[in-house]
């Protein structure tokens, strides 16, 4: 008789619908599996995400699963620490979804026909300092809420537009409400943003490998490995707001040959709100040294930009 698969899950819509995925491919490959809620800090206070800190959503997980009231935790990638915790393995990564930002407006409007003055909330210091330097005369309001929340402040007129990622809206079947996928040459999204991290305990072999077998896609776990390396490399040398984005796209190799190469592009803001911006292409085997390359270069080029003329 197979054990039962306790899959560990926060209580959120969104939580909920990247739990469920992972149990019915899970179900689908011939394993049983059963939902466990587990509550978190984050889900029970309001206070602005940057004073409650980062893991906040994915700490008591992370304790549940190490404590073998779980076997497995499914956590938006994005919201787990670059800091790798020991005792567990990132036994897959999925494959990803848009990792776009979305926005989300009244009357249907797109970014470029809010009228200046109009308010855009987010929390997110990321998206706001892109949406600052799109020189659109937008107003950012910092708000905080789970995706319905968010949603209801554009209905209710509070804001005139909110930005969303747009995988949380498809996983939870909500994406008619996005007035524009924003492209990522305006706003680049967080590093793993639409990745999901599915773990297991660091000595539970045979889950790693059903896990991984089952549910891991080498292309997203080499694009997220890219970004989130450049963030941990960021991390230690500025805590400005951070966007970046990975993808394995065709290139030509040395011998003129199509091959897959990582490509990779992230931004660093200023605390004035400019940005500074950077690419690179690379092996895919070698990611997380391009993520760490890029970084290199976007703290070079923004300290380049903060001791020029005029500073
Ligand atoms: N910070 C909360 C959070 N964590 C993951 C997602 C969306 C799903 C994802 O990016 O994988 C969201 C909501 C949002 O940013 O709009």
């Amino acid at each position: 008789m197979m054990k039962t698969l306790r899959i560990g899950t926060r209580s959120s819509a969104l939580a909920m619908a990247q739990s469920a995925w992972v149990a019915e491919q899970l179900e689908q490959a011939g394993y049983q599996t059963q939902l466990v809620t587990v509550s978190t800090p984050g889900d029970r206070s309001m206070a602005p995400i940057a004073e409650i800190g980062v893991g906040v959503f994915t700490s008591a997980l992370r304790e549940a699963l190490a404590g073998g009231e779980v076997d497995v935790a499914v956590h938006s990638f994005k919201d787990l620490p670059t800091e790798p915790d020991p005792r567990l393995s990132e036994a897959a990564v999925p494959v990803r979804e848009d990792p776009r930002d979305a926005l989300i407006a009244r009357d249907g409007l797109t970014l470029g026909e809010l009228p200046p003055g109009s308010v855009v909330g987010t929390g997110s210091p990321r998206r706001a300092s892109q949406l600052q330097a799109l020189g659109l005369g937008l107003e950012v309001r910092g708000i905080r809420g789970n995706v319905d929340t968010r949603m209801r402040k554009v209905t209710d007129g509070e804001v005139d537009a909110v930005v969303l990622a747009r995988a949380g809206l498809a996983r939870v079947g909500r994406l008619e409400v996005i007035t524009e996928t924003l492209d990522p040459l305006q706003m680049l999204p967080a590093p793993a943003q639409g990745a999901l991290a599915v773990e297991c305990r660091v000595d539970d072999v045979d889950t790693e490998h059903l896990l991984q077998s089952v549910l891991d896609d080498p292309a997203s776990r080499a694009a997220v490995a890219a970004e989130r390396a450049m963030l941990a490399a960021l991390e230690a040398g500025c805590s400005a707001p951070i966007g970046a984005l990975a993808e394995v796209v065709e290139d030509l190799d040395e011998d003129g040959r199509v091959a897959q190469r990582l490509s990779i592009r992230g931004v660093v803001a200023t605390d004035d709100h400019q940005l500074v911006r950077a690419s690179a292409t690379g092996e895919t085997t070698a990611a997380e040294q391009l993520g760490r390359d890029l970084a290199a270069e976007l703290l070079d080029a923004r300290a380049a930009l903060l001791s020029g003329p005029g500073q």
